[in-house]
Protein backbone atom coordinates (compact mmCIF):
# COMPACT_ATOMS: atom_id res chain seq x y z
CA UNK A 1 0.00 0.00 0.00
CA UNK A 2 1.66 3.61 -1.15
CA UNK A 3 -0.09 6.53 0.84
CA UNK A 4 0.25 10.26 0.21
CA UNK A 5 -0.47 11.76 3.12
CA UNK A 6 -1.02 15.75 3.20
CA UNK A 7 1.38 16.49 0.71
CA UNK A 8 2.59 19.88 0.04
CA UNK A 9 5.58 21.37 -2.07
CA UNK A 10 6.89 24.84 -2.65
CA UNK A 11 9.28 25.25 -5.15
CA UNK A 12 11.94 27.90 -3.97
CA UNK A 13 12.91 30.06 -7.46
CA UNK A 14 14.52 33.60 -8.47
CA UNK A 15 10.51 34.56 -9.42
CA UNK A 16 9.62 33.68 -5.94
CA UNK A 17 7.72 30.42 -4.19
CA UNK A 18 5.72 28.22 -5.94
CA UNK A 19 2.98 26.31 -4.09
CA UNK A 20 3.05 23.17 -6.44
CA UNK A 21 1.11 20.99 -4.28
CA UNK A 22 -1.42 21.53 -0.95
CA UNK A 23 -2.70 18.66 1.13
CA UNK A 24 -2.41 16.16 -1.12
CA UNK A 25 -4.14 12.79 -0.42
CA UNK A 26 -3.90 9.17 -2.07
CA UNK A 27 -4.16 5.76 -1.62
CA UNK A 28 -2.69 3.31 -3.89
CA UNK A 29 -3.13 -0.47 -3.15
CA UNK A 30 -0.81 -3.05 -4.22
CA UNK A 31 -1.31 -3.99 -7.98
CA UNK A 32 -3.66 -1.47 -8.16
CA UNK A 33 -3.38 0.72 -11.46
CA UNK A 34 -4.28 4.63 -10.48
CA UNK A 35 -4.35 7.37 -13.25
CA UNK A 36 -3.94 10.95 -12.50
CA UNK A 37 -5.27 13.60 -14.36
CA UNK A 38 -5.51 17.21 -14.33
CA UNK A 39 -4.87 20.92 -15.73
CA UNK A 40 -1.16 22.23 -16.76
CA UNK A 41 1.13 22.32 -14.16
CA UNK A 42 -1.42 21.30 -11.86
CA UNK A 43 1.60 19.06 -9.86
CA UNK A 44 1.11 15.83 -11.71
CA UNK A 45 4.86 15.68 -12.59
CA UNK A 46 5.49 16.48 -9.13
CA UNK A 47 3.06 13.64 -7.39
CA UNK A 48 5.11 11.07 -9.13
CA UNK A 49 9.00 12.86 -8.69
CA UNK A 50 7.77 12.99 -4.68
CA UNK A 51 6.74 9.30 -4.68
CA UNK A 52 9.89 8.52 -6.92
CA UNK A 53 12.28 10.01 -3.75
CA UNK A 54 13.18 12.36 -6.65
CA UNK A 55 11.35 15.36 -4.38
CA UNK A 56 11.18 15.92 -1.27
CA UNK A 57 7.67 17.25 -0.03
CA UNK A 58 7.85 20.53 1.81
CA UNK A 59 4.62 19.03 4.00
CA UNK A 60 3.02 15.71 4.60
CA UNK A 61 4.44 12.58 3.38
CA UNK A 62 4.59 8.93 1.27
CA UNK A 63 4.42 5.82 3.02
CA UNK A 64 4.80 2.84 1.37
CA UNK A 65 3.75 -0.29 3.49
CA UNK A 66 3.94 2.18 6.67
CA UNK A 67 7.33 3.18 5.80
CA UNK A 68 8.19 6.52 4.96
CA UNK A 69 9.94 7.21 1.50
CA UNK A 70 13.35 9.31 1.73
CA UNK A 71 14.80 9.25 -1.19
CA UNK A 72 14.89 6.93 -4.16
CA UNK A 73 15.27 3.28 -4.30
CA UNK A 74 15.16 0.48 -6.81
CA UNK A 75 11.55 -0.39 -5.66
CA UNK A 76 10.26 2.20 -7.52
CA UNK A 77 10.78 2.96 -11.09
CA UNK A 78 9.79 6.25 -13.11
CA UNK A 79 9.12 6.09 -16.86
CA UNK A 80 9.04 9.46 -18.98
CA UNK A 81 7.10 10.75 -22.16
CA UNK A 82 10.46 10.56 -23.57
CA UNK A 83 12.35 7.41 -23.60
CA UNK A 84 15.95 8.95 -22.58
CA UNK A 85 17.79 5.68 -23.78
CA UNK A 86 21.51 5.68 -24.64
CA UNK A 87 21.78 5.47 -28.64
CA UNK A 88 25.25 3.83 -28.40
CA UNK A 89 24.31 0.64 -26.52
CA UNK A 90 22.05 -2.17 -28.66
CA UNK A 91 18.63 -2.27 -27.39
CA UNK A 92 19.56 -5.57 -25.00
CA UNK A 93 22.01 -3.72 -23.42
CA UNK A 94 19.91 -0.62 -22.69
CA UNK A 95 17.28 -2.86 -21.02
CA UNK A 96 20.60 -4.62 -19.45
CA UNK A 97 22.01 -1.06 -18.25
CA UNK A 98 19.80 -0.29 -14.85
CA UNK A 99 20.49 -4.02 -13.92
CA UNK A 100 23.97 -3.47 -14.23
CA UNK A 101 24.47 -0.79 -12.68
CA UNK A 102 22.47 -2.10 -9.96
CA UNK A 103 25.34 -4.94 -9.73
CA UNK A 104 23.36 -7.52 -11.19
CA UNK A 105 25.73 -10.44 -12.85
CA UNK A 106 25.83 -10.92 -16.10
CA UNK A 107 23.99 -13.64 -17.22
CA UNK A 108 21.17 -12.93 -14.73
CA UNK A 109 20.54 -9.50 -16.18
CA UNK A 110 20.82 -11.49 -19.39
CA UNK A 111 18.27 -13.66 -19.10
CA UNK A 112 16.04 -11.12 -17.73
CA UNK A 113 16.28 -8.47 -20.30
CA UNK A 114 15.52 -11.14 -22.97
CA UNK A 115 12.87 -12.22 -21.02
CA UNK A 116 11.09 -8.77 -20.98
CA UNK A 117 11.87 -8.23 -24.32
CA UNK A 118 9.65 -11.04 -25.14
CA UNK A 119 7.05 -9.53 -23.10
CA UNK A 120 7.31 -6.16 -25.12
CA UNK A 121 7.47 -8.23 -28.40
CA UNK A 122 10.83 -6.62 -29.19
CA UNK A 123 12.88 -9.92 -28.80
CA UNK A 124 14.08 -9.61 -32.76
CA UNK A 125 15.19 -6.37 -31.92
CA UNK A 126 17.55 -7.24 -29.43
CA UNK A 127 21.21 -6.70 -30.92
CA UNK A 128 19.87 -3.71 -32.50
CA UNK A 129 20.50 0.29 -32.04
CA UNK A 130 18.00 2.77 -31.01
CA UNK A 131 18.00 4.69 -33.76
CA UNK A 132 16.68 2.15 -36.17
CA UNK A 133 13.28 1.46 -34.00
CA UNK A 134 10.32 3.65 -34.48
CA UNK A 135 9.18 5.92 -31.75
CA UNK A 136 6.58 3.17 -30.26
CA UNK A 137 9.46 0.71 -29.79
CA UNK A 138 11.86 2.90 -28.39
CA UNK A 139 8.81 3.35 -25.93
CA UNK A 140 8.41 -0.29 -25.35
CA UNK A 141 12.00 -1.05 -24.94
CA UNK A 142 12.05 2.01 -21.97
CA UNK A 143 9.26 -0.23 -20.46
CA UNK A 144 11.46 -3.96 -20.94
CA UNK A 145 13.90 -1.57 -18.82
CA UNK A 146 11.53 -0.66 -16.63
CA UNK A 147 10.29 -3.77 -16.26
CA UNK A 148 13.49 -5.44 -15.71
CA UNK A 149 14.39 -3.66 -12.70
CA UNK A 150 12.10 -5.41 -10.80
CA UNK A 151 10.23 -2.98 -8.72
CA UNK A 152 7.24 -3.20 -6.96
CA UNK A 153 6.03 0.65 -8.38
CA UNK A 154 5.98 1.64 -11.55
CA UNK A 155 5.47 5.74 -12.27
CA UNK A 156 4.77 6.36 -15.77
CA UNK A 157 4.88 10.58 -16.81
CA UNK A 158 2.52 10.71 -20.09
CA UNK A 159 4.52 7.80 -21.35
CA UNK A 160 2.23 7.27 -24.44
CA UNK A 161 1.91 10.95 -25.37
CA UNK A 162 4.16 11.34 -28.35
CA UNK A 163 2.72 8.38 -30.12
CA UNK A 164 0.43 8.63 -32.96
CA UNK A 165 -2.71 6.79 -31.55
CA UNK A 166 -2.48 3.56 -33.34
CA UNK A 167 1.00 2.73 -32.12
CA UNK A 168 -0.56 4.17 -28.40
CA UNK A 169 -3.51 1.73 -28.89
CA UNK A 170 -1.26 -0.90 -29.19
CA UNK A 171 0.96 0.24 -26.35
CA UNK A 172 -2.27 0.35 -24.13
CA UNK A 173 -2.73 -3.29 -25.06
CA UNK A 174 0.64 -4.52 -24.29
CA UNK A 175 0.82 -2.68 -20.70
CA UNK A 176 -2.95 -4.02 -20.34
CA UNK A 177 -1.67 -7.62 -20.42
CA UNK A 178 2.16 -6.76 -18.48
CA UNK A 179 0.14 -5.38 -16.12
CA UNK A 180 -2.05 -8.21 -15.45
CA UNK A 181 0.87 -10.68 -15.83
CA UNK A 182 2.72 -8.70 -13.06
CA UNK A 183 0.57 -6.99 -11.14
CA UNK A 184 2.52 -3.87 -10.40
CA UNK A 185 1.19 -1.19 -8.91
CA UNK A 186 1.17 1.41 -11.64
CA UNK A 187 0.43 5.46 -11.76
CA UNK A 188 0.10 6.74 -14.68
CA UNK A 189 -0.15 10.52 -15.61
CA UNK A 190 -1.79 11.40 -18.74
CA UNK A 191 -3.58 14.04 -20.44
CA UNK A 192 -5.86 11.68 -22.79
CA UNK A 193 -9.33 10.81 -20.13
CA UNK A 194 -10.09 8.08 -22.39
CA UNK A 195 -6.58 6.39 -22.03
CA UNK A 196 -6.91 7.25 -18.38
CA UNK A 197 -10.42 5.44 -18.35
CA UNK A 198 -8.92 2.60 -20.55
CA UNK A 199 -6.43 1.44 -18.32
CA UNK A 200 -7.10 2.85 -14.83
CA UNK A 201 -8.96 0.91 -11.50
CA UNK A 202 -9.21 4.40 -10.52
CA UNK A 203 -8.79 8.12 -12.03
CA UNK A 204 -8.15 10.67 -9.40
CA UNK A 205 -8.97 14.49 -11.26
CA UNK A 206 -6.49 16.90 -10.12
CA UNK A 207 -7.14 21.02 -9.63
CA UNK A 208 -4.40 23.23 -9.97
CA UNK A 209 -3.20 26.79 -7.88
CA UNK A 210 -2.15 24.67 -5.42
CA UNK A 211 -2.47 21.22 -7.18
CA UNK A 212 -4.59 19.06 -5.22
CA UNK A 213 -6.76 15.97 -5.89
CA UNK A 214 -10.55 17.11 -6.74
CA UNK A 215 -12.18 13.91 -6.91
CA UNK A 216 -11.42 10.39 -7.47
CA UNK A 217 -13.20 8.37 -9.95
CA UNK A 218 -13.81 4.71 -9.84
CA UNK A 219 -13.90 2.44 -12.83
CA UNK A 220 -15.35 -0.50 -12.76
CA UNK A 221 -16.25 -1.81 -16.43
CA UNK A 222 -14.24 -5.00 -16.90
CA UNK A 223 -11.51 -5.24 -19.06
CA UNK A 224 -10.36 -5.24 -21.94
CA UNK A 225 -12.68 -1.99 -22.02
CA UNK A 226 -14.25 -1.18 -25.47
CA UNK A 227 -13.99 2.74 -26.26
CA UNK A 228 -17.35 2.18 -27.70
CA UNK A 229 -19.30 1.36 -24.24
CA UNK A 230 -22.02 3.64 -23.65
CA UNK A 231 -20.63 3.66 -19.82
CA UNK A 232 -17.36 4.28 -21.15
CA UNK A 233 -18.66 6.86 -23.06
CA UNK A 234 -20.45 7.94 -20.02
CA UNK A 235 -17.57 8.08 -17.57
CA UNK A 236 -14.76 9.48 -19.99
CA UNK A 237 -17.59 12.45 -19.93
CA UNK A 238 -17.99 12.95 -16.31
CA UNK A 239 -14.53 12.89 -16.20
CA UNK A 240 -14.19 15.74 -18.77
CA UNK A 241 -17.10 17.63 -16.99
CA UNK A 242 -14.72 17.93 -13.61
CA UNK A 243 -11.44 19.00 -15.68
CA UNK A 244 -13.30 21.84 -17.25
CA UNK A 245 -13.95 24.22 -14.73
CA UNK A 246 -9.85 23.90 -13.68
CA UNK A 247 -8.69 23.76 -16.86
CA UNK A 248 -10.58 27.04 -17.41
CA UNK A 249 -9.02 28.67 -14.62
CA UNK A 250 -5.36 27.65 -15.63
CA UNK A 251 -6.39 28.82 -19.18
CA UNK A 252 -7.88 32.26 -17.97
CA UNK A 253 -4.96 32.64 -15.99
CA UNK A 254 -2.08 32.07 -19.04
CA UNK A 255 -4.14 33.95 -21.84
CA UNK A 256 -5.54 36.95 -22.47
CA UNK A 257 -9.00 38.57 -20.91
CA UNK A 258 -12.06 37.98 -23.18
CA UNK A 259 -10.88 34.62 -23.57
CA UNK A 260 -13.25 31.86 -23.14
CA UNK A 261 -13.51 28.02 -24.05
CA UNK A 262 -15.61 27.12 -25.83
CA UNK A 263 -17.81 23.58 -24.64
CA UNK A 264 -17.58 22.19 -28.11
CA UNK A 265 -14.08 22.51 -28.50
CA UNK A 266 -13.57 20.93 -25.00
CA UNK A 267 -15.84 18.32 -25.05
CA UNK A 268 -14.96 16.83 -28.81
CA UNK A 269 -11.77 17.16 -29.00
CA UNK A 270 -10.50 14.00 -31.57
CA UNK A 271 -9.84 11.37 -28.42
CA UNK A 272 -10.81 13.29 -25.53
CA UNK A 273 -6.58 14.40 -25.60
CA UNK A 274 -6.36 17.79 -24.70
CA UNK A 275 -3.03 18.35 -25.33
CA UNK A 276 -1.52 21.43 -23.48
CA UNK A 277 -5.18 22.65 -22.13
CA UNK A 278 -4.96 20.39 -19.67
N1 LIG B 1 11.94 22.15 -10.26
C1 LIG B 1 11.01 23.10 -10.23
N2 LIG B 1 11.29 24.35 -9.83
C2 LIG B 1 10.34 25.30 -9.77
N3 LIG B 1 9.06 25.11 -10.07
C3 LIG B 1 8.70 23.89 -10.46
C4 LIG B 1 9.64 22.81 -10.56
N4 LIG B 1 9.00 21.70 -10.99
C5 LIG B 1 7.71 22.05 -11.14
N5 LIG B 1 7.52 23.36 -10.83
C6 LIG B 1 6.25 24.09 -10.85
O1 LIG B 1 5.33 23.33 -10.07
C7 LIG B 1 4.05 23.31 -10.69
C8 LIG B 1 3.66 21.86 -10.99
O2 LIG B 1 4.49 21.35 -12.03
P1 LIG B 1 4.33 19.88 -12.63
O3 LIG B 1 5.33 19.73 -13.71
O4 LIG B 1 4.36 18.91 -11.52
O5 LIG B 1 2.86 19.94 -13.24
P2 LIG B 1 2.15 18.91 -14.26
O6 LIG B 1 0.75 18.80 -13.81
O7 LIG B 1 2.95 17.66 -14.36
O8 LIG B 1 2.25 19.75 -15.61
P3 LIG B 1 2.10 19.26 -17.14
O9 LIG B 1 0.77 18.61 -17.25
O10 LIG B 1 2.17 20.54 -17.92
O11 LIG B 1 3.25 18.33 -17.40
C9 LIG B 1 4.16 24.20 -11.93
O12 LIG B 1 3.73 25.48 -11.57
C10 LIG B 1 5.63 24.19 -12.24
O13 LIG B 1 6.00 25.38 -12.88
Amino acid sequence: MLRIVGAGKIFNTNNGNTKALEDVNLTVARGEFVSLVGPSGCGKSTILNIIAGLERASSGKVLKEGREITGAGPDRVVMFQEPALFPWLRVIDNVEYGMKIAGIPKRERREKALHYLKMVHLTRFASSYIHELSGGMRQRVALARALAMDSDILLMDEPFAALDSQTRSILHGELQQIWEATRKTIIFVTHNVEEAVLLADRVAVMAANPGRIKREFEIKLPRPRDMENVEFVYLVGQIMKELKDEVEKVARSEFDSGWSLKKSTFLLSPDSNLGGSI
